[in-house]
């Protein structure tokens, strides 16, 4: 495989003064086009879907999109069809929904989510790296942690129960809870990563909470995209390059953490040659990519973070919160849990052994069904422009955007009051939380569809087996617990949760 690289994946002085004349570069460059062409270029275009009506020159539909998105949504979409435009940060998005949106996912050369994405998160330019650079981390997370999942079972649930011992113990209130969980999911992650890091409590950290320092430090809106969203990424790679940030510590802890295991292992490569075993395990995959590259190990370790540890532990956190928002279903998974811990044989449960828990899957299932944004998935079009069944064309760099709070809250497909948690609603069509479905977009759809979701919900359903069975789970309050509507996606909620010890189950 080629990988491209750059070797300058820290700032200096003269890095930071070369970044900022090119960042000048850039905003004179994008004025001149923002305010001179680009308005020309989306409307040569035959046949654009229409442009909902806005009030305000330059704000267009930018407030009623980020402050009332579902209720914005809803109301466009009931007056002007399956496909519409806004204009939101000095750009036209298009929004489509069921009946449209399979033709992005069918038509993957033609439209990409990791394009749209790298406007608001240029990870490879935090990492002064070209974006062809993160390419080969699908096909080993594809390979490995899909593929030999088996392998990686024993590790998760080994780090997992010495994790909920060391976060919650005899019991605790978790408040917010999404910090203990992303401690409690960054163990796991770090044993597939290889087994010698798991119990370094620093990397540990940097596992659990670099994805967070990063995003705080970058909580900005987008207001140069009014410009262009080239001058809006250019500006947060400039700022993330120069600024003193969380990220470069973090860097720095990982690659002096997994050097020493790095060299160990190429050192016994070498010595042993043929008679070498590799261990199972992502860093080896890492290791025969890029030899002893440290600084390239590192950024893939890092880009595996971003793309495994937040997921996981605001999904495991959203379930937690469904759960106890809803006793009625308490009693038969409890019940479930109790059955499959008197079948265990020995210290760990196979992947077959997980696949029984079927409310428990069902119940995941249905949490990520629920917590979706109304709006999400951007995908950009990548063709000159693209032309959909319904005739409507969008051209080249287009964000498309899907409703997919619309298309999991569709009573037709998904049945009788599907705006309601139902933690059961999937025990008769015995879809797995990890099926991906055109009318289930939780890990997208088609060939660019989450290629971690198995390792993902394996990892979820062994916590929540082991954190039902050890605690009696419930609300600090009264009140229900909502999840914080930001736009998109859903956010769980920083309410606490209490894990009250059980007597006698395990
Ligand atoms: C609940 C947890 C997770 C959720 C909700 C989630 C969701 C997603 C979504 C929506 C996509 C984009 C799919 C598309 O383009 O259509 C994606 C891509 C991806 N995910 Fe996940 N993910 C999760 C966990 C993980 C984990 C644990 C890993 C790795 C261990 C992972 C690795 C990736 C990678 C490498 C891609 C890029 C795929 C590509 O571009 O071909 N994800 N994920």
């Amino acid at each position: 495989m080629t990988i491209l690289c750059s070797n300058k994946p820290f700032p200096n002085d003269k890095y930071r003064a070369s970044e900022l004349r090119s960042f000048a570069e850039i905003t004179i460059r994008e004025c001149h086009l923002s305010f001179g062409m680009s308005e020309m270029s989306i409307w040569a275009q035959p046949n654009e879907p229409h442009l909902v009506y806005y009030k305000y020159p330059i704000i267009g539909h930018t407030i009623d999109y980020h402050k009332e998105s579902t209720k914005f949504i809803k109301e466009c979409h009931e007056k002007y069809g399956e496909i519409f435009s806004l204009y939101v940060f000095g750009q036209i998005i298009t929004i489509v929904g069921g009946e449209l949106s399979p033709e992005i996912f069918k038509n993957h050369k033609e439209f990409s989510f990791n394009a749209a994405i790298d406007e608001f998160f240029p990870l490879h330019g935090f990492m002064g790296r070209p974006r062809e650079f993160l390419s080969g981390l699908t096909t080993i997370v594809q390979r490995n942690l899909s593929g030999d999942l088996k392998f990686y079972t024993n590790r998760v649930q080994g780090q997992l129960l010495k994790s909920i011992d060391e976060i919650i113990g005899d019991g605790k209130v978790l408040q917010p809870p999404l910090k203990s969980l992303q401690l409690l999911v960054a163990k796991p992650v770090a044993a597939a990563v290889a087994e010698e890091f798991t119990d370094d409590k620093e990397l540990i950290n940097s596992f659990a909470y670099s994805v967070n320092d990063i995003s705080s430090f970058l909580s900005f809106p987008p207001i140069l995209h009014f410009i262009s969203p080239k001058l809006h990424q250019k500006f947060l790679i400039t700022f993330f390059r120069i600024a003193n940030n969380p990220f470069v510590d973090h860097r720095e802890t990982i690659k002096r953490k997994i050097t020493p295991v790095v060299k160990k292992r190429l050192s016994e490569m070498k010595k042993l040659d043929g008679a070498y075993t590799p261990p199972v395990d992502i860093l080896q995959n890492f290791i025969d990519m890029f030899g002893d590259d440290i600084d390239s190990i590192t950024d893939y370790i890092i880009s595996l973070i971003f793309a495994a540890v937040h997921t996981t532990s605001t999904s495991l956190n959203s379930i937690l919160q469904e759960f106890v928002n809803n006793p009625q279903f308490h009693e038969e998974l409890l019940e479930e849990q109790k059955q499959l811990f008197k079948s265990k044989e020995n210290d760990y449960y196979t992947i077959e052994q997980i696949s029984k828990l079927e409310r428990l899957d069902s119940m995941v299932r249905e949490t990520f069904r629920l917590y979706v944004g109304a709006s999400t998935l951007p995908h950009k079009v990548l063709s000159p422009y693209y032309t959909f069944s319904s005739g409507h064309q969008v051209p080249k760099g287009r964000n498309v955007y899907i409703r997919v709070k619309e298309i999991h809250n569709d009573d037709k497909i998904h049945g009788q009051n599907s705006k309601e948690f139902n933690a059961f609603r999937h025990l008769e069509s015995k879809s797995p939380a990890s099926r991906v479905e055109k009318n289930f977009l939780t890990f997208g759809f088609g060939k660019h569809a989450c290629p971690g979701r198995f390792f993902a919900v394996n990892e979820i359903k062994i916590a929540l087996h082991y954190l039902l069975l050890k605690y009696d789970i419930r609300k600090v309050g009264d009140e229900k617990i909502n999840p914080l509507m930001k736009r998109n996606p859903t956010f769980p909620s920083v309410e606490g949760l209490l894990f009250e010890k059980r007597k006698s189950i395990i």
